[in-house]
């Protein structure tokens, strides 16, 4: 299928009008020496436009100006807080479109996933706006009765935000919103892709009423070089991180001098079990979420199905024919279901991991190439009889492939789900009540999607276990990572 490649009428007016410059204490300004680099839309692999491109120096001007604002924010009226979040909630669901435009353009999902995205992200600064005002403390009676404490919850201090491209704005308001709620500054630098979606969405905040220098942002193409120096600086006191695990690792590292409080959201290996009295076409569908949604750049991406052998053919039929219907091209054009990869090194990737598969023995049921038109296109593309060997079952696809093995029974279907480094999300299709509930104990994952193809949801906490993560983003305990506690003995009672 050759991809489409329709423009939309405003492309150029809210590219143009999405700032480009950092934001440090308040103030719009370009990088050290006026550097910029350009944004690629990938789904033409031409320049967007470009941004500016902050050195170290910038970096710890962003920290200067996060650190001068941590006093006055960590007092400011937590209702306030909540009523800015809110603010900034109703804005984002009213550009929608504009921003859900601005998105597919520097990322290439649909626009209809693009909007899907913002609704989401928005729901976290609405979930924080509530949860604000809920830190609260507690006061315990000593239990031998001589002695009270009181135990207070306080902001951790200034924070560094680090997000990838693949859901520009949602992995950023999962930071953000808590942050805001907590009363912690913070520097985010958003993934180089993707800085205009974050850039917009700090003029959002702006608007809404934070004061100077409670979120600066500051976007590079070298990441490592204006990273490391804040990390080592040591008055940041928190970092939080969405990425790849191989950089999670690094920066845990770094992290150590300072002994920085960190959160990490790594990367995922998800298993997709189809038992043989599950709901087929809801099995089907689900796949389809899990595998496709964002072209399956997804750290909640199904990476490996195992379906039950009686099951598998019609299954992987049935997967195939949906996955082989879905429209590829521009995210901007009408009916589009999957957009372009977001460059060539993930392009590359993708397409060699099919064909270490297909060397191993995996056959291609549909897709398995590139599909046509100038950007980072790659069909969706169904494998079976993928061997364990290949590199695709130990490796994130991050792409719309969906590689299928079979398995006999329940516990060869754990053992090989549990068979990863890896533990974010694990999704189960079963009609039996008690193997649901059996296979979810014995999952190694930090979420389940129980006949269920997505599990992202505000109100609920998100994160892995494994080398997916450390600590949970979103639900009740999303705002304890920017928080830490004190006691406090009190005597004479
Ligand atoms: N668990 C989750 O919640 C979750 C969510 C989304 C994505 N992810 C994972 O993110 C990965 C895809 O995103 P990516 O390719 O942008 O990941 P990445 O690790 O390459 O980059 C993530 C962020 O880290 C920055 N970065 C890269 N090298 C750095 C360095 N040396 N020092 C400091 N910062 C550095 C990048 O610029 C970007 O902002 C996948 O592994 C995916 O599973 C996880």
């Amino acid at each position: 299928m050759t991809a489409q490649t329709q423009q939309h009428p405003r492309e150029s007016t809210v590219v143009e009008a999405a700032p480009k410059q950092l934001l440090i204490g308040g103030k719009w300004r370009p990088a050290d020496g006026d550097r910029t680099y350009d944004v690629e839309d990938p789904s033409t692999g031409r320049a967007l436009c470009p941004v500016a491109d902050a050195t170290a120096a910038d970096g710890i001007a962003a920290l200067d100006a996060a650190t001068a604002a941590q006093h006055d924010w960590a007092r400011h009226p937590a209702r306030e807080r909540g009523e800015i979040l809110r603010r900034a909630y109703e804005t984002m669901i009213s550009r929608q479109d504009d921003l859900a435009l601005l998105m597919t353009l520097e990322m290439g999902k649909p626009l209809a996933e693009a909007r899907g995205e913002i609704a989401y992200a928005a729901e976290f600064f609405r979930w924080f706006a509530e949860e604000a005002v809920r830190i609260g403390g507690d006061y315990a009676v000593a239990p031998n009765g001589s002695g009270r404490f009181l135990v207070m919850h306080q902001p951790v201090g200034p924070a560094l935000l680090i997000t990838p491209w693949n859901f520009p704005l949602a992995m950023g308001t999962r930071k953000i919103g808590p942050a805001i709620a907590a009363g912690c500054t913070s520097v985010i630098k958003p993934a180089h892709q993707t800085p205009l979606s974050m850039l917009a969405l700090a003029e959002i905040l702006t608007e809404a009423g934070l004061p100077d220098g409670v979120l600066n942002v500051v976007t590079s193409r070298s990441a490592g070089t204006l990273v490391e120096p804040m990390i080592r600086d040591g008055r940041a006191r928190k970092l939080s991180f969405t990425g790849s695990t191989a950089v999670g690792r690094t920066l845990i590292e770094q992290s150590a001098d300072n002994v920085l409080n960190v959160s990490m959201e790594l990367g995922g290996n998800a298993p997709f079990l189809v038992f043989d009295d599950a709901d087929l076409d809801a099995a089907v569908d689900g796949a389809v979420q899990a595998k496709m949604r964002n072209i399956g750049e997804a750290c909640t991406a199904a990476n490996r199905f195992y379906v039950h052998r009686d099951v598998a053919d019609e299954f992987s039929r049935k997967l195939a024919q949906r996955m082989s219907a879905m429209p590829v091209g521009r995210g901007v054009a009408d009916g589009v279901q999957v957009g372009p990869l977001i460059d060539a090194t993930q392009l590359g990737k993708v397409a060699d991991l099919v064909g270490d598969a297909v060397e191993a023995g995996a056959q291609v049921v549909t897709g398995g190439r590139r599909s046509g038109g100038d950007g980072h296109f790659y069909e969706p593309t169904v494998l079976t009889d993928v061997p364990a060997a290949a590199r695709m079952n130990t490796e994130e696809i991050f792409g719309p492939v969906a590689p299928i093995a079979t398995f006999t029974d329940e516990d060869e279907a754990v053992r090989r789900a549990n068979d990863t480094e890896f533990g974010l999300v694990s999704y189960v299709y079963t009609r039996d009540l008690q193997r649901s509930l059996r296979v979810s104990e014995n999952l190694e994952a930090g979420m389940i999607g129980l006949n269920q193809g997505v599990v992202s949801n505000p109100a609920a906490p998100f994160g892995g276990v494994k080398q997916s993560g450390l600590g949970r983003e979103g639900g009740k305990v999303g705002i304890d990572e920017f928080l830490e506690t004190k006691y406090v003995s009190i005597g004479g009672m």
